[in-house]
């Protein structure tokens, strides 16, 4: 069979041994995200037809307005997961605090977690631009059998052992790692079978796509404006584009496709960044390193940043891996 035509089902029957998804639950999480995928989806492509535009009238742990796609994409990715019994708990930037999930037979016998961004790009749903789901997935640490516990979500982002984002763009994607690379898939909707369309996707070493919201400037750090006038340098032949989508999954998959760097700096209005460390920036960082990119705050690691909050923000430099390196070079000259 050509490797493009064969289906997610087909790549994970095939790469069970390969990837030693334990016992096949790993496997199974990853399908589960693929019906909820579809789910929300179908009704992502028809916002404009049902009642599902504009502010829930909540505001979520973040202090921002919840959008009715927000609450939607959120019940249907939590439900999915817990009919299908195959974690133990679920975090998300929706819900205050975190979820224990039972098997019907009240254990808390499954092995992994999954802390997951239902809706990532929220601003764009009510003008039809791009929206993505981003999901993380570690194995718990507290013990078999017991309820988990905080400290089942607040791992490191190098414990994960999968993490991937759905784009609802042009076509639907799912893009996942589970440490083995990275594999896009793209959604046939006629007949609602994910294809495997972009196989070992890898970040370009270089880019020339920047991805800021500009419109902050005045508020970032020297070393960020230092790097926003470097990409702007006159001498040159203007070697870099300005791109921003204003939805991180789209921002992100553009740049691994073309090649670029996308920055969620510090700035007077977000003092830690915007972007929440949990199911952000390390399931994107997982991603971009196993695709041979690179994900900083501008001065460490993203994945080895030890978490303290659940819902914790922290700065995001991403994407291609000499641009980051470059970005960070000004961060450290202007300290
Ligand atoms: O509008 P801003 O401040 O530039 O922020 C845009 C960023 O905020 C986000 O929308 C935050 O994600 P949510 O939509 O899930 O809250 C990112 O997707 C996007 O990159
Ligand atoms: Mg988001
Ligand atoms: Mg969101």
């Amino acid at each position: 069979m050509e490797e493009r035509n064969k289906t997610l089902g087909e790549f994970i029957i095939e790469n069970q041994k390969a990837f030693q998804y334990s016992s096949g639950e790993l496997s199974r999480i990853i399908n589960s995200i693929r019906l909820a995928a579809k789910v929300v989806n179908y009704k992502v492509n028809k916002a404009g037809l049902v009642d599902i535009i504009g502010a829930a009238g909540e505001q979520n742990i973040q202090g921002e307005d919840q959008q009715k796609l927000d609450v939607y994409a959120n019940e249907v990715f939590i439900q999915t997961l817990i009919n299908r019994e195959i974690v133990c708990g679920i975090a998300s930037e929706e819900n205050d605090d975190f979820i224990t999930v039972q098997g019907s037979d009240n254990s808390h016998n499954n092995k992994y977690v999954i802390l997951m961004d239902p809706l990532d790009g929220s601003s764009n749903i009510d003008v039809n631009v791009s929206l993505g789901t981003i999901f993380s997935v570690f194995r718990r640490i507290t013990p078999i059998g017991t309820p988990v516990t905080s400290e089942d979500f607040l791992q490191p982002g190098v414990n994960q052992v999968a993490a991937g984002y759905v784009i609802y763009g042009t076509s639907t994607m799912l893009v996942y790692t589970t440490g083995h690379g990275v594999n896009g898939f793209t959604l046939n909707p006629a007949i609602g079978t994910f294809y495997l369309s972009h196989p070992n996707m890898k970040f370009p070493v270089n880019g020339n796509i920047y991805s800021v919201n500009e419109g902050n400037y005045v508020h970032f750090p020297q070393g960020v404006k230092n790097y926003i006038k470097y990409c702007q340098r006159e001498e040159e032949d203007r070697p870099y584009t300005s791109r921003y989508i204003g939805s991180l999954v789209s921002d992100f998959h553009r740049n691994m496709i073309k090649g670029g760097i996308y920055l969620y700096p510090t700035s007077s209005k977000a003092p830690k960044g915007k972007l929440r460390l949990l199911y952000e920036c390390n399931p994107m960082a997982f991603i971009a390193e196993q695709a041979g990119g690179k994900a900083t705050d501008g001065f460490g690691r993203i994945m080895e940043i030890q978490p303290t909050e659940l819902h914790q923000r922290v700065p995001f430099f991403c994407g291609s891996h000499n641009m980051v390196e470059k970005a960070e070079q000004f961060m450290a000259e202007a300290e």
